[in-house]
């Protein structure tokens, strides 16, 4: 008989026990998944003025975004196998108090999206797990598993395990459990786009003309200028491409170990495929925990089709010829 393995309908503590030997892993996914039930709530209650959104429970009165932060802090602390964590509010590498040896460092983004939240568009958190007490000096690659917190009308868990194939989505039930309910292992074919930072088509006629190709090709635009619900559609939907591209006047915005690396590995554990016009971001050196960089995700051919629109080729598509040859 086989190792068990993960079925839909499985509770988060299932899936963890048939997903990953790593007893320690399990238990610093399990604490986040807490947080992000705690910050699901938060971000449903708070309350929207000019300026930010604000929570006033009790004496606590803090930006949704900010108190996101602390959460997520407070859950890599309790969880005990979190050796440093750093966050987008908090670049600094902050002592959790977990081992080095057999724990973890985790970067996040507390609240992606935080321009967004008093619309009532989606927001999510976004994390990035790392094995020892490295954020610097590491690439995506190393992730042992990246995840993303989705507060929209559900709110859902995405997460990716390295080594562990898919791409995992978790339902946060009335009763505050999380289900297993969906699993994506490729990424197809579809017209979809989701174009950020449009604005450098103004100077940099190459994606310009990328963009032109998805309208003249009738792809349907499907963007809300959050990262994370705009990148978690096309693991949803199992296609479409989702772009960030700089121009001379307007510079990266989206930072490499916070954002761009963990979704880089869970697009790319749920078979689709990750660029920054040259190489997968997973491939990208974090120098700085402020790096930025542009970014795109989607299937093979979309990938493709934006390395060899931006730069004239494509490494996948030299791959690709190099099998057939
Ligand atoms: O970084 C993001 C949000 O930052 P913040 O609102 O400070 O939490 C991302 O969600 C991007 O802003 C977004 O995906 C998009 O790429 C931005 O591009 P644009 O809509 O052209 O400004």
């Amino acid at each position: 008989m086989g190792a068990p393995r993960a079925e839909l309908g499985d509770s988060l503590e299932e899936f963890l026990a048939t997903s990953t030997k790593d007893k320690s892993l399990a238990r610093l996914l399990t604490c986040m998944g807490e947080a992000i039930r705690t910050i699901s709530f938060k971000v449903k209650t708070a309350s929207c003025g000019a300026t930010a959104c604000v929570n006033t429970f009790g004496d606590e009165q803090l930006a949704v975004d900010l108190l996101a932060n602390k959460l997520l802090f407070e859950a890599l602390r309790f969880s005990h196998v979190c050796k440093y964590a750093c966050s987008e509010e908090d670049p600094e590498l902050l002592d959790m108090g977990g081992p080095v040896e057999g724990g973890f460092s985790v970067a996040f983004d507390p609240l992606d999206g935080s321009s967004i939240v008093d619309t009532n568009f989606t927001v999510g958190t976004i994390f990035g797990v790392w094995p020892g007490d490295k954020l610097t000096g590491v690439t995506g690659n190393d992730q042992v598993a990246a995840a993303m917190g989705i507060y929209g009308p559900r709110t859902t868990y995405v997460m990716a395990i390295k080594g562990h194939p898919g791409t995992h989505e978790f339902l946060l039930l009335d009763d505050g459990k999380w289900q297993h309910v969906k699993e994506t292992t490729s990424i197809g074919e579809g017209k979809l786009f989701s174009p950020g930072n449009l604005r450098a088509t103004f100077d940099n006629p190459q994606y310009e003309k990328l963009i032109n190709y998805y309208v003249t090709e009738r792809y349907t635009l499907r963007y809300t200028g959050g990262m994370v619900p705009d990148v978690n559609q096309i693991i949803v939907k199992e296609k479409g491409v989702f772009t960030n591209v700089t121009s001379p006047s307007t510079k990266a915005k989206l930072r490499l170990l916070f954002e761009v690396a963990p979704l880089g590995l869970l697009i790319e554990n749920a078979g689709g495929f990750s660029s920054d016009g040259h190489q997968s971001v997973l491939d990208k050196l974090v120098v700085n925990t402020d790096d930025r960089t542009q970014v795109a995700y989607g299937s093979k051919a979309e990938i493709i089709r934006f390395e060899e629109t931006l730069y004239g080729s494509s490494r996948l598509a030299k791959v690709a010829a190099a099998k057939l040859a």
